[in-house]
């Protein structure tokens, strides 16, 4: 699979030089987190109180195998094994979701979820988040989250324990580095996300309130 950076194709310039292509300027905030630490969750309240699109990676990826598109065998087998799917498929999912909301404003969940997804969004859109909001949690409760998660939705083929053990080793093999990376900027906002639905969104809203 060719690089995006090196070639990108023509509709992988619409939202370039971190502005959409009327020319609005758009505003990135990453949502990063282990497999069930709750960004989705919190997402959805930020949503509604806060006026952001939410973008779930995972979720685009899902909607991309239920579509019957070329790449959906590929991107199904490798959330089977937890792995990261290449940049270039997601980048451009991302990019067409940002461009058909009508939004500026978005949380993008799930990714970069690694160096080359990363490197491949900044290139590609020429965006810098302003800032990554990051929910701490301990692979315990993550693990009890998940396997109670399977239980009531059947949405999430990669809620079993040999696929979550495999999701949490490349959480911190690959996903950390980009926390680590960001935090040296001093863009990272972590949260604690091992206390109650409730208590992680009081944590989330001082962070989305302007100061005074
Ligand atoms: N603070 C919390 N306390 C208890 N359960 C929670 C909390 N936050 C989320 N959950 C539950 O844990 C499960 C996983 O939450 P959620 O889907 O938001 O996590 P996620 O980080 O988006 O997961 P993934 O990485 O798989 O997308 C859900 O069933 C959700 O209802
Ligand atoms: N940037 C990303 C995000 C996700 N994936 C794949 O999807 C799986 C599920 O993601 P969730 O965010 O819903 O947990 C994940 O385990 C990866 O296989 C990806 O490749 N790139």
């Amino acid at each position: 699979m060719g690089s995006v950076v090196d070639a990108p194709s023509a509709d992988l310039t619409k939202v370039v030089n971190g502005c959409l292509s009327n020319d609005k300027k758009v505003t990135v905030v990453f949502v990063l987190g282990g497999p069930g630490s709750g960004k989705g969750t919190q997402c959805a309240s930020i949503v509604k109180n806060f006026g952001f699109t939410h973008l779930s990676a995972g979720d685009l990826l899902r909607a991309e195998i239920k579509s019957g598109s070329e790449n959906g065998t590929m991107i199904q087998n490798m959330i089977k094994e937890g792995k990261i799917v290449p940049s270039e498929v997601t980048v451009k999912l991302l990019q067409r979701a940002m461009q058909e909301s009508g939004n500026t404003k978005f949380l993008i969940d799930g990714f970069p979820r690694n160096e080359e997804n990363r490197d491949a969004f900044e290139k590609v859109t020429g965006i810098e988040p302003e800032f990554v909001l990051f929910f701490d949690c301990s692979e315990e409760e993550m693990e009890r989250r998940l396997l109670s998660r399977n239980q009531v939705s059947g949405d999430w083929d990669d809620d079993n324990i040999e696929t979550i053990r495999k999701r949490f080793k490349v959480f911190v093999e690959s996903s950390v580095p980009v926390v680590e990376y960001y935090d040296a900027k001093f863009k990272v906002r972590k949260i604690n996300a091992g206390k109650s639905i409730d208590e992680v969104f009081e944590a989330v809203k001082t962070i989305f309130t302007p100061a005074n």
